[in-house]
């Protein structure tokens, strides 16, 4: 199968109430165990490369990374950039076979983000390529801009957003954050559903994205911190939510902190566990399969996307 765009795989997550992963990946090993799990669960996916992933690989690199993920799985795929931080770099992945792009503005003033989105809309759509947009603005550090606290999404605002840009959906932000210090550790996590709610009835039918919503799961804290890591007072979005929003209008969710933490605590396992080994395949074959696991777990228990091609 080519690369898609997120289209069909949203129509059919939003009519049947699951969510598609959108997978951060940077090299080999993530790709190739975000597809392992995808191939067995028969799930639809989007592959989603940052600005820090495009420099650490190289975009050459990820792009035929990517084609031979394609090549090699019988999977419908979304090739998406994260945070696109203007319209040049938006341009610059499109012109490099992306089918879908990110342009973030949340960090603009409202008019210019429907201006820098708009911009890029016209030239993306021309290609019939995918424009996710952000309104609101999410708590800690984003790729390019580190927010102390949040900014809920305007639901007024929303729909004055979709209406002017014509993005074809839109992140919005409702309690998560990206990181693995999401919540205070005494805290209990909460999702603002009745504005994600709100916004939905003001837009049916529309998809919408969660960012930050990793889960950080204790037994990778716990597995990094028992093999020498100090990841103290990590906290996730609660699985339960994510599978509340996701049975919702929220059609994509973004996951790049717990590929880390599983990828991270198994290395650190098989270091300890094997403190002669030096061969590279060791360590980085495990993490491989800690991550398949990781997002077969994720389709199955939060997304809900198994079997959904
Ligand atoms: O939103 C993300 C990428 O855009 C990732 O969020 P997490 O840090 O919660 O994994
Ligand atoms: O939202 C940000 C993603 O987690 C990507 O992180 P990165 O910029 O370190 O690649
Ligand atoms: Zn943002
Ligand atoms: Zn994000």
């Amino acid at each position: 199968m080519p690369l898609t765009t997120p289209k069909n795989m949203f129509d059919r997550a939003y009519k049947e109430g699951f969510a598609v992963g959108a997978f951060n990946v940077n090299n080999m090993e993530i790709i190739q165990g975000i597809m392992a799990a995808c191939d067995e669960e028969r799930s639809p996916l989007i592959l989603q490369v940052s600005a820090g992933a495009k420099k650490y690989a190289g975009l050459v690199y990820i792009r035929k990374l990517v084609e031979a993920a394609v090549a090699d799985k019988d999977l419908p795929v979304v090739l998406h950039l994260d945070h696109g931080a203007n319209y040049e770099i938006c341009k610059e992945v499109i012109d490099a076979g992306f089918s879908s792009v990110m342009i973030d503005g949340s960090h603009l003033p409202f008019e210019e983000n429907i201006a820098e989105t708009k911009k890029v809309v016209e030239y993306a759509h021309d290609k019939g390529v995918w424009v996710e947009a952000e309104l609101g603005r999410l708590a800690g550090m984003e790729e390019h801009v580190y927010s102390e606290k949040s900014i809920y999404t305007d639901p007024d605002e929303a729909v004055e957003f979709v209406e002017r840009t014509g993005c074809d959906s839109l992140a919005i932000a409702i309690g998560t954050s990206h990181g693995a210090y999401k919540f205070k550790m005494d805290a209990e996590p909460e999702l603002d559903f009745e504005r994600l709610d709100t916004i939905a009835s003001r837009m049916p039918g529309y998809p919408i994205v969660l960012h930050g919503a990793s889960s950080v799961p204790q037994e990778f804290v716990t597995e990094c911190n028992a093999y020498g890591g100090q990841v103290e007072g990590a906290k996730g979005v609660p699985e339960a939510l994510l599978r509340k929003a996701a049975s919702k209008a929220v059609c994509k969710i973004n996951i790049d902190t717990d590929i880390r933490l599983a990828m991270t605590a198994a290395i650190r396992k098989s270091l300890a566990d094997n403190p002669t080994n030096f061969d590279p395949r060791k360590y980085l074959g495990p993490a491989r399969e800690a991550v398949k696991n990781m997002v077969a777990h994720k389709i199955r228990h939060v997304l809900g996307s198994s079997n959904k091609i």
